[in-house]
C-alpha cells in the first residue's frame, strides 16, 4: 500500500489532457482511467484524451474524455489513447506549435504518463510554454529516476517469469543450456529481477561486464559432477542488436549446444498486473492533487513506498542506477 501525498488544493482549472507515450505499457488503461475519475471528481470540467502520444497533441488528435469512457478499462494492457515515439517533438518549434493548440482548445494543462524520453519532451514542454505539466512514470523498463518503480515493470517481470518457468521444463529434459533475452535497451532493471525470481545460472546486463569463461566452466563442472547441464541465462537485450546471438556463438565455440527465446514485445502486454493496477491508481490520482495543489514541472513516483513528487529536471538529468548488492544476488544464489 502506498502512502498518499496530504495536499491542499490551491488552484482551479477547467480543462485539462492527458498523453500515453513511448513504447507502452501494461499499467497505462488504469492510470488513464484514474487521471480522468479524479480530474473529474475534483471539480475540473473538461478532460481532453490526446491520440499517440506527441505526435496526436502535434496533429490534433484529440478528444473529449467523459466518465465512462474510461469505464472498463482498468484491467486492459496496452493503452486506450495509444502512443508513439514522436521525433518531431524534439524541435522547440513544434513544441511552441503544440502549445498553441492546447491554448485554442483552452486546454490549461497535460498529463504526461510514459518513459524517461517522454518525461525530457514533458519538462522542455512546460519549461518552454509556461502550459503546466505532471508526469506519470509509464515504462516496463523501471529506469526513470527519482521513482523506485514505474507502471508495467511488474507486469513485464511476472510475463518474462511465467515464460521462463515453462522454457525451464524443456531445458531441464533435453539438459540444455537456454539464452533468454528481456527487453532493456539500456538498463538491467527486468533481467536483474526476472533473473533472482526464476533462478538463473547468470543475468547479462548492460550496466556490468560478464564472464562467459567463468559460466562455461561452471556448467562443464556441473556436467561432471552429473549435475547435467540444463540452465537459463538471462540477457538484457542491451543497445546492440544481436548481442544474444553473439553470446550463443561464443558458448558454441566453448562446446556448449545452447537455445536462444527472444521474449520480445509479450513483456509489453498482458492485463496489468495487481500491483500495477495499484501504482496507476494512486499515481493517477495524486498527480491531480499536485496539479491543483499549484505544483508543475514534476513527476510524480515512488520513494520507499511513499507517493512523492520529484521535478522534472532531476528526473532528466540524473540517472537511476541498477543496485549492485541486488545484482550480487544473481551470483550469491548460485548451486
Ligand atoms: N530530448 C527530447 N526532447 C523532446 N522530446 C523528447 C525527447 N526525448 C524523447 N522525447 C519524446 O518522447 C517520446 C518517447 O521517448 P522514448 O522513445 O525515449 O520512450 P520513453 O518515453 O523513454 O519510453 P520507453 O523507454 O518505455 O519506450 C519520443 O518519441 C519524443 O516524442
Ligand atoms: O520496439 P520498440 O517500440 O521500439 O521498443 C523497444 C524498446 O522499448 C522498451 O520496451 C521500453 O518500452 C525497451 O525495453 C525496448 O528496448
Ligand atoms: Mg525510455
Amino acid at each position: 500500500m502506498h502512502k498518499l501525498p496530504t495536499l491542499k488544493s490551491v488552484k482551479n482549472f477547467d480543462s485539462v489532457a492527458i498523453l500515453t507515450s513511448g513504447g507502452d505499457s501494461p499499467g497505462m488503461n488504469p492510470a488513464i482511467r484514474a487521471l480522468t475519475r479524479a480530474a473529474f471528481n475534483s471539480g475540473i470540467s473538461h478532460v481532453y484524451g490526446i491520440n499517440r502520444g506527441y505526435s496526436g497533441l502535434i496533429n490534433n488528435d484529440i478528444q473529449k474524455m467523459t466518465s465512462r469512457s474510461v469505464t472498463n478499462i482498468v484491467q486492459r494492457g496496452g493503452t486506450v489513447l495509444k502512443s508513439a515515439r514522436c521525433l518531431e517533438f524534439k524541435e522547440p518549434n513544434v513544441r511552441q506549435d503544440a502549445a498553441k493548440i492546447l491554448r485554442d482548445r483552452g486546454i490549461e494543462a497535460l498529463f504526461v504518463i510514459g518513459g524517461d524520453g517522454s518525461m525530457t519532451g514533458a519538462h522542455l514542454f512546460t519549461e518552454e510554454t509556461g502550459i503546466p505539466v505532471i508526469g506519470l512514470p509509464g515504462t516496463i523498463d523501471n529506469d526513470i529516476p527519482g521513482s523506485d518503480d514505474t507502471i508495467g515493470f511488474d507486469t513485464a517481470v511476472n510475463t518474462a517469469l511465467e515464460a521462463i518457468d515453462k522454457i525451464r521444463d524443456t531445458a531441464q529434459s533435453h539438459e540444455r543450456l537456454f539464452l533468454v533475452e528481456v527487453m532493456g535497451r539500456n538498463s538491467g532493471f527486468i533481467a536483474t529481477q526476472v533473473g533472482i525470481a526464476c533462478g538463473a545460472e547468470m543475468v547479462v546486463v548492460p550496466e556490468y561486464d560478464f564472464d562467459l569463461r567463468e559460466l562455461c566452466l561452471t556448467l562443464a563442472q556441473r556436467r561432471a559432477t552429473g549435475q547435467g547441464s540444463s540452465g537459463i541465462i538471462v540477457v538484457a537485450e542491451g543497445k546492440d542488436p544481436g548481442l544474444t546471438n553473439r553470446i550463443a556463438y561464443q558458448l558454441e565455440e566453448q562446446g556448449q549446444n545452447p537455445r536462444i527465446c527472444i521474449l520480445g514485445h509479450i513483456q509489453r502486454g498482458g492485463s496489468p498486473s495487481g500491483h500495477d493496477r495499484m501504482l496507476a491508481s494512486c499515481l493517477g490520482a495524486s498527480a491531480v492533487s499536485y496539479l491543483l495543489a499549484g505544483y508543475n514541472d514534476i513527476m510524480v513516483g515512488v520513494n520507499q513506498g511513499s507517493i512523492v513528487d520529484i521535478p522534472l529536471r532531476r528526473v532528466i538529468t540524473e540517472t537511476k542506477s541498477l543496485n549492485r548488492h541486488l545484482f550480487d544476488i544473481t551470483t550469491l544464489l548460485h548451486k
